[in-house]
């Protein structure tokens, strides 16, 4: 089923979709596969059921930042004592996942799907959030090219260099990481509204590939999901962990329809918010049928640090940079996800580094690949189960570090960490130290203005300077932009004594699209979204009011509605 991209086919057919339910993005004869009337009738039931939860839990985010933002910091809640303390496990692990050492992560492009699965890698990761920017053409193709994964037929055929891709005979164990509950598919229309972005991508997913993949990748279990961005929060039981219950409920909805065992579906979920650290047994108890482990989703939870403490200005960020898995904070919050993951039986895995391989510079290359060595044997020697790869040639050296687990394949047994039992409140909350410099602030510029031009034209992660950037690592450098206007705060690591103000970062953002412009060529920064990615940046960071995410509040400029009005096919 390739895509003939570049094929422009007039929008003269429309989706066969049952009642209610309206498609407003292209029509394409090969999405039109993926959007049976069947699969949007699932998608449609999903909506319908969990639509009331999900505002609900969207309330309790909005209530929840209005305790924090009147002084409040986020703690353990005293109401679910009796499940932090209780003696519980989780469903075993599925034995096709016991072993995921190393995870390949990726945005849904056929190519890449491609060459992670063939990466070596135990598992890969198949993004619709941070990695991939969800334009409706993106998201169809993505579908398209998971079902043909799943059914082992995708192939790629890369016409500039002559080259094909195709399934090597063993390949990683597929996860799919739908969207966040923030984010709407405005393309999809429920009963008038647009529909909830991750109900669509798991939806229409599962639909599609429950039973193939049980049969070929699951040995009997699965699809496996990642779930991510939850804020799970409240002083009540009822409030405490709704994000965990609806996905649970979502779940036994998606089995129920399918005929297939409770608890064939299993999910790993990131710990990337700070509320979320402090209901990680929660969480788990909730999804304990269908929980795979707790992952450290470092770079959101940085970003999380900082949205939560919006109106702290007593808890400001150093530089980016310095803020890694050193700082007390990150460690605790690791430290603590192994000890809960094993408690109760499931994977604890690690996260991402951010560094990639740098192909013109050996000497900086071998530093970069030093940093991630360095990261994943930290991880492994804390006791994780395993790691993020954010491209194909970490993978040995990731592989290599986690051959400290010798021939087991987890930690879960091994590394029980009953040693960070002792994690407080003010260790999890403690604040990053380090200084603040005008460069961090140039950078934080140069970098989100960069991967908001390339997030408008289609791309969710893109390299700058040598790292992996993409929506979470991005959130960073807006909210610590924001929060460093907002509190003026001293650049105390330069010498120079200088306070950030508005005309300050006007100053900084004229520099750097100058810069930014001699680095891409006037050719390709004239092309490019460039002055519409500074002028929404520039507007998000000197925002009164923090927006809750860079990627929501720009959504409307890659919506692209298709006319409905015409005849049926
Ligand atoms: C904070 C988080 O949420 S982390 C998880 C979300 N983020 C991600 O998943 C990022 C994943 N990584 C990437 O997108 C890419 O590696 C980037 C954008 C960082 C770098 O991309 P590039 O500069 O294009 O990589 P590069 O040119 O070195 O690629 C070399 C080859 O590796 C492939 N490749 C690179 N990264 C990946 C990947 N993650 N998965 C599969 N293949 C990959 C490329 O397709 C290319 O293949 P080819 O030689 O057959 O053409
Ligand atoms: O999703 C991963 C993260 O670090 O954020
Ligand atoms: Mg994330």
């Amino acid at each position: 089923m390739e895509l003939e991209t570049s094929v422009y086919r007039p929008n003269v057919a429309v989706y066969d979709s049952p009642d209610g339910v309206e498609v407003r993005g292209r029509y394409d004869q090969v999405f039109a596969k993926i959007l049976t009337r069947e699969a949007l009738g699932f998608v449609a039931e999903l909506q319908r059921e969990f639509r009331g939860h999900v505002r609900y839990a969207m309330e309790c985010r909005r209530e929840a930042k209005r305790r924090y933002n009147s002084g409040a910091v986020p703690g353990f809640d005293p109401s679910t004592k009796f499940i932090r303390d209780g003696e519980w496990v989780c469903a075993s692990v599925p034995p096709a996942v016991a072993d995921r050492r190393v995870e390949i992560t990726g945005p849904v492009e056929r190519k890449m799907i491609i060459n992670a699965l063939n990466s070596g890698a135990k598992v890969f990761m198949a993004d619709f959030e941070d990695a991939l920017s969800p334009s409706w053409e993106n998201l169809m193709k993505g579908q398209v090219n998971l079902k043909d994964a799943v059914d082992g037929t995708i192939t790629f055929h890369d016409k500039s260099r002559n080259k094909v891709y195709k399934l090597n005979d063993q390949v990683a164990k597929l996860f799919v990481r739908p969207r966040g509950w923030h984010l709407p598919e405005a393309h999809i229309l429920i009963d008038g509204e647009p529909a909830t972005g991750c109900l669509v991508d798991f939806g229409l997913y599962f639909f599609h590939n429950y039973a193939k993949f049980r049969q070929t990748q699951g040995s009997g279990f699965g699809p496996f999901f990642y779930l991510q961005k939850w804020n799970i929060l409240g002083t009540s039981l009822d409030q405490a962990d709704q994000e965990a219950k609806i996905w649970n409920s979502v779940f036994e909805r998606a089995e129920k329809m399918a005929g297939i065992e409770r608890g064939s579906i299993r999910a790993t979920v990131l710990i990337e918010t700070l509320p979320a650290v402090f209901q990680m047994n929660e969480i788990l108890y909730e999804l304990r049928d269908h929980s795979v482990g707790l992952n450290c989703g470092r770079w959101d939870y940085i970003f999380s640090y900082v949205k939560t403490f919006q109106a702290h200005p007593d808890r400001l960020l150093p530089d980016r940079v310095l803020v890694g898995m050193g700082q007390h904070f990150m460690r605790s919050y690791s430290d603590l996800l192994i000890r809960t993951c094993h408690n109760r039986g499931v994977h604890a895995m690690g996260g991402m580094a951010a560094q990639i391989p740098i192909r013109d510079d050996p000497k900086a290359n071998e530093m970069a690949l030093n940093l991630v060595k360095k990261d994943k044997l930290r991880e492994v020697r804390a006791g994780h189960d395993g790691t993020w790869a954010a491209h194909p040639g970490l993978i040995p050296i990731c592989m290599d570090a986690f051959s400290h687990m010798g021939n087991n394949p987890n930690q879960i047994k091994s590394m029980k960490r009953d040693d960070a039992s002792a994690i407080t409140e003010e260790d999890l909350l403690q604040i990053p130290r380090g200084v603040r410099t005008l460069e961090g602030l140039r950078l934080n510029t140069r970098v989100g203005i960069q991967y908001l031009a390339a997030w408008l034209t289609g791309s969710g992660s893109v390299p700058l300077y040598n790292l992996m950037e993409d929506a979470a690592t991005a959130e960073i450098s807006r909210v610590q932009n924001w929060q460093w206007i907002r509190y003026g705060v001293e650049l105390n690591g330069d010498g120079l004594g200088v306070r950030v103000s508005k005309e300050l970062f006007g100053r900084v953002v004229e520099e750097e699209m100058e810069r930014i412009e001699k680095e891409v060529g006037k050719d390709k920064f004239k092309k490019g979204m460039y002055k519409e990615a500074c002028k929404m940046f520039t507007k998000q960071c000197t925002a009164a009011e923090l927006d809750d995410f860079l990627t929501l509040a720009v959504y409307d400029h890659i919506v692209a509605h298709y006319p409905i009005n015409v005849s049926r096919l």
